[in-house]
């Protein structure tokens, strides 16, 4: 990811710190007789730096322009999300995208999801590179950023104003 925006290899995994977190959730949702009214998981963007999720059926949908678009079931491959931390850390260039899961009639779904998190009291924020007079900061250097997320995430928000400039 560095090296597609022309910077230096390390410079993320460097802000994610030597004690970087991995937290793993293992998801069951079971089939649903109305999924015409029911989420699997309520809209939300991440606040992680980055989230890797395997999905043994399609369910889970990215919000682009105002609509939904199913992620499609690919055998053996895993999906990498971006979360609101990477958003931060590339000054808005890797977005951090809205995503929930719907339920189906006939079935059920598993996920494996893995959070992948700075340290903890570790300070992020937008890489040097990738500020200029063209793209000025557009993030604040934060720290426990996904402390905020969690908050906002409760009451069905976004956080990630909360980092703005
Ligand atoms: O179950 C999924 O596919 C995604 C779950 C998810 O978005 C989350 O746990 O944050
Ligand atoms: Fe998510």
């Amino acid at each position: 990811m560095a090296k597609s925006l022309k910077l230096e290899e390390n410079c993320f995994l460097n802000q994610f710190g030597n004690r970087s977190q991995y937290q793993a959730r293992f998801n069951y949702y079971a089939h649903c007789q109305r999924p015409d009214l029911v989420l699997g998981l309520k809209p939300h963007s991440d606040g992680t730096g980055y989230t890797i999720v395997l999905q043994d059926e399609e369910g889970l949908q990215v919000l682009k322009d105002e609509q939904w678009f199913t992620v499609p079931k690919i055998s053996e491959a895993v999906l990498v999300l971006m979360g609101d931390q990477m958003e931060i850390m590339t000054n808005g260039i890797f977005k951090s995208p809205v995503h929930r899961v719907v339920t189906s009639a006939e079935k059920e779904r598993f996920s494996v999801v893995v959070f992948y998190a700075p340290e903890l009291n570790k300070e992020i924020g937008p890489e040097n590179g990738l500020i200029n007079e063209e793209c000025p900061r557009l993030f604040k250097n934060m720290k426990d950023y996904a402390n905020i997320h969690w908050e906002y995430y409760q009451k069905g928000q976004r956080a990630l104003h909360t980092a703005k400039v």
